[in-house]
């Protein structure tokens, strides 16, 4: 996968770690000129990461995640739940960036360079829909769900 460089900080910061044996995730960097404040329940903010991606092919997709300890224990989570990178998208990846604190509590001060986000890459598989008006197979489960096999 080729991979643009759109902030060269990014060298600094630790684009070896991209190839760490044993992390699933790429962590992702708050590209940002200066500190900045994000007050609680506040809209997302969108946040370049200052990489481009070109995909090979169209097998694969990214997936922005949370930071545990940044979602867990600091708030910062995302606003999007989570981020949905498209084998087509060849622009900077963006990082929505929300405070999810209560309102009145202190505002996150993200650091230039902090690592906010990670992102896994995914396989994608492509079913082919066939529409029918009822299943030929069935299933124990049926339409069951949402706790239907107990807590
Ligand atoms: O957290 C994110 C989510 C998306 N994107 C970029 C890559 C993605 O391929 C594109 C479109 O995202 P998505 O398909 O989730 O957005 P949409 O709201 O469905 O809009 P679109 O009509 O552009 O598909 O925006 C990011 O950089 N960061």
């Amino acid at each position: 996968m080729d991979v643009r460089i759109l902030d060269p900080r990014i060298l600094d910061w630790g684009i070896p770690d991209y190839q760490t044996p044993g992390s699933a995730a790429v962590d992702l960097f708050a590209c940002i000129d200066a500190p900045l404040d994000i007050a609680p329940q506040a809209p997302a903010v969108l946040i370049g990461a200052g990489i481009a991606l070109s995909f090979d092919d169209f097998s694969c997709a990214g997936l922005i995640l949370p930071r545990s300890g940044q979602g867990h224990r600091r708030g910062l989570v995302l606003g999007n739940s989570t981020g949905l990178i498209d084998p087509d998208y060849t622009g900077e990846i963006l990082i929505s960036t929300w405070n999810r604190n209560p309102a009145g509590s202190p505002p996150l001060t993200i650091q230039p360079g902090e690592r906010i986000a990670q992102m896994i890459f995914v396989p994608v598989v492509r079913p082919r829909f066939g529409v029918v008006q009822a299943f030929s197979r069935s299933t124990e489960r049926a339409a069951g769900g949402f706790g239907s096999t107990g807590a």
